[in-house]
């Protein structure tokens, strides 16, 4: 229902039997619910101007015309409902538009989210369509979402093709297909717990840079257990950032102790589970940097996900003057403007798939600027409460 433009906070539906005219549902926090509106109770009449046997359109066009108060007559449901259910906080995995959505009972009832937004979902009452607020940003009126059901039943519209796309990817390394959301609580790291795994993700856009420097500012906290075939540079410690190892060690890792592992230039390097829990366990932050589709946001390594996106080509070309790019041939030469036009569109194509698995987004556009950014993030996930997944965290720890 909406009177000068402004929703009221209500939906209502007729009887087709009776014709009679019932409060379909309430949105929690709008003008209707402080108007102590309830569903299920009888709408007689609106400003003395009887409404049975009308239907919702001629009666919302009476609202529209409405100066100043509005007076219900209503018959209240007897029995009130009472939402029993606990409140529910989800992530959406996906984003959601209600103006794009032609299920939605009423758009101007739903709320518009982003796949990472944090949403509280307040009531469930209807299978189909639940209520729910953001938790980003000023603290709103609740608004409806469909219900996981919901989406389940709307596999062809639009924005939920473009949220199959995504769930494909996944379920190239996951059996099981992204739900539209999980299930998220609110969580703070205890002091003795191990830390979180710190995974970069790389749009060959500085990732190594980051990381070597991250290792460097705190080497006895950080460290980044990544075996390599290749030899060490001049200024490399072996077991900080890397483990020197042999082809045949190499090799003989591979079967069973990898999370990721491949060739990059011409060297073999790997993420190995044994050397991740080695560095968790002697109380430091291991970082690594890992494709996107290796699942690390895992009870296990409760993996905290930094995409490095590049800046503009603008920003590229000012702030990689003097950087000397690793080509495939063991060369080192400047940066060209087709390098450039590669990691923007690599990182936009990342961002695209993947960005419903990253917890932070760090634009690599000044060095200096972006390994502060990088420390704080690092820090953040360590030391602050965070959203996680319900799974990862056993009823009793839950704050
Ligand atoms: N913000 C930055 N400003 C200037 N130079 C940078 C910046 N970030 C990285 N570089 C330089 O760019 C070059 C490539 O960086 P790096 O090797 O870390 O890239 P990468 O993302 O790991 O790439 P790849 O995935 O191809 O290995 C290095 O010379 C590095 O010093």
């Amino acid at each position: 229902m909406v009177k000068n433009n402004q929703p009221l906070g209500a939906t209502i539906r007729r009887d087709e039997v009776t014709g009679e005219i019932f409060v379909a549902r309430v949105i929690h926090g709008g003008l209707a619910s402080r108007s102590l509106l309830n569903p299920g109770d009888r709408l007689m009449e609106v400003n003395q101007q009887p409404v049975g046997g009308m239907s919702p359109e001629e009666i919302i066009r009476i609202l529209a015309s409405c100066q100043g108060t509005v007076m219900f007559k209503l018959v209240p449901k007897i029995e009130k409902p009472a939402n029993q259910q606990a409140t529910l906080f989800v992530q959406a995995m996906v984003d959601y538009s209600p103006q794009q959505d032609p299920a939605i009972p009423c758009a101007e009832a739903g709320i518009q989210f982003c796949r990472g937004d944090v949403l509280e979902v307040l009531d469930q009452a209807d299978a189909l369509w639940w209520q729910a607020r953001k938790l980003r940003g000023a603290p709103g009126c609740a608004g409806l979402i469909p219900s996981i059901g919901q989406l389940k039943k709307q596999k062809e519209t639009c924005w939920w093709q473009s949220f199959r796309a995504l769930s494909w990817f996944s379920s190239c390394l996951s059996s099981a297909p992204t739900p539209p959301y999980i299930e998220v609580v609110r969580y703070q790291r205890h002091l003795q717990a191990r830390h979180r795994l710190i995974a970069l993700v790389p749009s060959g856009v500085g990732v190594n840079e980051l990381r070597r420097r991250l290792i460097e500012t705190q080497p006895k906290t950080f460290r980044g257990p990544v075996p390599t075939t290749r030899a060490p540079k001049s200024y490399e410690e072996p077991g900080q950032e890397y483990h020197f190892i042999s082809r045949s060690q190499f090799e003989s890792m591979v079967d069973s102790q990898f999370l990721e592992y491949g060739n990059h230039k011409g060297h073999l390097y790997g993420t190995s589970f044994d050397a991740i829990a080695d560095v968790l366990d002697r109380g430091m932050v291991c970082v690594v940097d890992i494709d996107p589709q290796v699942l690390v946001r895992t009870q296990e390594l409760w993996g905290y996900v930094v995409f490095v996106k590049p800046p503009s080509i603008y920003s590229l070309r000012q702030t990689r003057k003097n950087a000397q790019v690793v080509t495939s041939y063991y060369v080192n030469r400047p940066f060209k403007d087709e390098d450039f036009q590669e990691m923007v569109e690599m990182g936009r194509k990342m961002e695209a798939q993947y960005g419903h698995l990253f917890d932070c987004v760090l634009v690599n556009d000044r060095l200096l600027d972006a390994c502060v950014e990088l420390l704080s993030a690092v820090q953040r996930a360590q030391d602050e409460p965070q959203w996680v997944p319900a799974l990862w965290v056993s009823p009793a720890d839950r704050s």
